[in-house]
Order: structure tokens, then sequence, then C-alpha cells
């Protein structure tokens, strides 16, 4: 592969650092962007990144730099940084490349954008993807095999571009053009993990968590659909897929929050000098907002907002617990 069609991944979290591997495994180059001071630079003389991802040896086909300037020479860039920093790298990016593949899984606070509308804004020029899916950075970087929804704006001619050069024998994307439903499931399932920690933290039983799991996902269908989003994409990878990984897992940041919070510590208190990003944390609050926006009933995301807002987890399970009976496949009031 030439220079120019250069893989260039910007963010050196967890995330980012495993792609970069899943893809440079092989010999690719891959050129990784780390925001850090010093990281960079230690991740050249070590092949390691102690910082977000310590259990990996990362291939030498991996160089990082420091400079987003860097990244002019690629074509195709993942951009993996918390999706409430999305908008401001992009904004600094040298020029847009052709292939812009957004694998951050939230929503914007204070504006309510999705992902890919934040790019389209910083990137006009780029054709969007999304690639989401149930995707624990370690798994990945061990070369676990992992399955996704690559969502492509550009559609099957972008696919047909970007799947060669994402696709590797243990790391395989799935079609789809459906944007709204790769990004819904993934930044709803974040906020339904934190809910399904508290299950756990509370030691509310399996029962709890299966029946969380699946009013949860009602939640998420009910509120894409509002937003133009596919049943199909959210039933997929992206959706119920990540949801279930998410929901089961210490290995989730958002599950192992919720797990602390219904064990009884302060939400503050956990949110306070965290170095790795619980998106669901940041996530609730702006999608109770988009929900209530579109007259869609979320419960479970209303109880999480109130968690983290200091409401006592117990409290708040009783309260859900006490909420009027109705039919399964009705958003609100009385049976009918
Ligand atoms: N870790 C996973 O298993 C995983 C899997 C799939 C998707 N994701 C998503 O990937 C995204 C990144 O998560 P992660 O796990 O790589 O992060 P992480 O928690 O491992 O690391 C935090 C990241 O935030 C970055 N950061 C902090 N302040 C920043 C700023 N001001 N501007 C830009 N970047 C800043 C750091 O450089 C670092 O890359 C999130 O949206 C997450 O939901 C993570
Ligand atoms: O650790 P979490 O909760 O951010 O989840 C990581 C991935 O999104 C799982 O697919």
């Amino acid at each position: 592969m030439n220079a120019a069609s250069q893989i260039g991944v910007i963010g050196a979290g967890a995330w980012g650092t495993a792609l970069a591997q899943m893809l440079a495994a092989d010999g690719t180059p891959v050129l990784l962007w780390a925001l850090e001071d010093g990281l960079a630079g230690a991740i050249n003389r070590t092949h390691r990144n102690e910082l977000f991802l310590p259990s990996a040896t990362l291939s030498p086909a991996i160089r990082a730099t420091a400079e987003l300037a860097d990244l002019a020479a690629c074509e195709v860039l993942l951009a993996v940084t918390p999706a409430q920093h999305l908008g401001s790298v992009l904004a600094r990016l040298p020029q847009a490349p052709r292939d812009l593949v957004l694998c951050s899984k939230g929503i914007e606070a204070g504006t309510g954008r999705l992902m890919n509308h934040v790019a389209s804004a910083a990137c006009p020029a780029s054709s969007i993807a999304v690639l989401s899916g149930p995707t624990f950075a370690h798994e990945v970087a061990a070369g676990l095999p992992t399955a996704v929804t690559l969502a492509c704006g550009g559609g099957e001619e972008q696919w047909q571009r970007l799947a060669p050069q994402i696709a590797r024998p243990a790391f395989r994307p799935y079609y789809s053009d459906d944007l709204t439903g790769a990004e819904v499931g993934g930044s709803v399932k974040n906020v339904l993990a934190i809910a399904c920690g508290v299950v756990e933290g509370l030691k509310l039983g399996q029962n709890a968590r299966a029946a969380l799991i699946s009013r949860g996902y009602a939640e998420m269908l009910r509120f894409g659909e509002a937003l133009g989003a596919r049943r199909d994409t959210l039933s997929g990878l992206c959706g119920l897929g990540d949801l279930v990984l998410t929901c089961s897992s210490t290995s989730s940041r958002n599950f192992s929050l919720g797990k602390a919070l219904g064990e009884g510590q302060a939400a503050e208190a956990l949110m306070r000098d965290r170095r790795t990003v619980a998106e669901g944390a940041f996530t609730a609050p702006v999608l109770q907002q988009l929900a209530a926006a579109q007259g869609v009933d979320m419960p479970i995301v209303d109880a999480v907002c109130a968690m983290l807002a200091g409401a006592s987890a117990a409290h708040v399970v009783q309260d859900m617990l006490t909420r009027p009976l109705k039919a399964e496949n009705q958003a609100e009031g009385a049976p009918r």
C-alpha cells in the first residue's frame, strides 16, 4: 500500500489502538494519532500503549504521531475520539479524507447531533461511514473473532472501497446504509449498560437483568424509529448485539460505572478524574432531551439520568417497579 492510501486512526485510546492493531497485524501500515503528551513517542519506541491498552503488544507497522497534520496523507481515516470531542478534533484536520469512518458511540451534548451529522458539518467533502458493533477493544487487539456493522453513507460504492481495507479474517464487517440506526444502537446501549450495571451492583439477579435488556431494547427501538432508523439495523450487531455484550460484563466501562452506582458510590466521585470514557454518562441527558422532544417514552434512560444526577439507585429502582402496569408492546399508559 502506498503512502497516499495509508489508513489513519484518530485517537489512541483503547478502541483506536485496538483498531490500529487489528488493521496492522498483517503488516498493513497504519498511522495512529495520539493526543496525550509523549504517548506517540512511547508507542513508537515500545510498541505498547500502557496508558489505554496495556494488554496488547502492537505491530511495528503502526506508526504513532502527535501531529494531526501527518494524517493529510490518508485517504481513509477512522475517527475514534470520545463522542464529545469528535467535532473539535475533526475541525483541526489538515484536510478532509475521502472516507471518514466514525467509530465513536454517543450523541453530542448541547446540539443533540449524532456523530455523522457532526462529521458531515466538519468534513463536508468526506464520504461518511459508521463502524459499530459488539467490540471490546482488548478482544479485537488480541485477534479474537469480531463482527461489526459498517454503515456506509456513500452506499455500496463506498462499501466496495472500504470493506477490503477494513475486513480481516477475524474482523468481519456487515454492510448497511443506515447511518442513523448504526449510531442510535451504539449510543443508546451505553446508557442501558449503566442501568444493567446498577442491577448487578444492587444484586437484583439475572431475571431482572434479562428484563432490563429486553425493555431497554424496546426503548432503543422506539427512539430509533422516531429518528428514522430501521428496525432491522437495531436488531443487528450495532443494536441488540452490542446491547447484549455491554450489559453482560464488567469489561464494559458503562456497565462498571452502573455497578458502582448500584453499590452506593456517588456519581460525582465516579465521574471525577476518569481517564477512560464511559460514554453513556454523557449521552444519557441529551438522549433524554431528544426522546422528550420526539414524545418517546424511555423510563430506563430517565432512571439512569436520575442516578447520574445523584438520586439513590435503590430509590430509583423502587420507583420503576411501582409504575402502572401496561401492555408489553405499548409505549405508555394503561393496558388496552
Ligand atoms: N474501548 C472499547 O472497547 C470501545 C469499543 C467500541 C467503541 N468505543 C468507542 O470509542 C470511543 C473512544 O473510546 P476509547 O475506549 O478508545 O477511549 P479510552 O477511554 O480508552 O481513552 C480516552 C480517549 O479520550 C481521548 N481524549 C481525552 N480528552 C480528549 C480531547 N480533549 N480531545 C480528543 N480526545 C480526547 C484520549 O486521547 C483517549 O483516546 C468512544 O466513543 C467509545 O464508546 C470503545
Ligand atoms: O466499555 P464500554 O462500555 O464503552 O463498551 C465498549 C464497546 O462499546 C462494546 O461494544
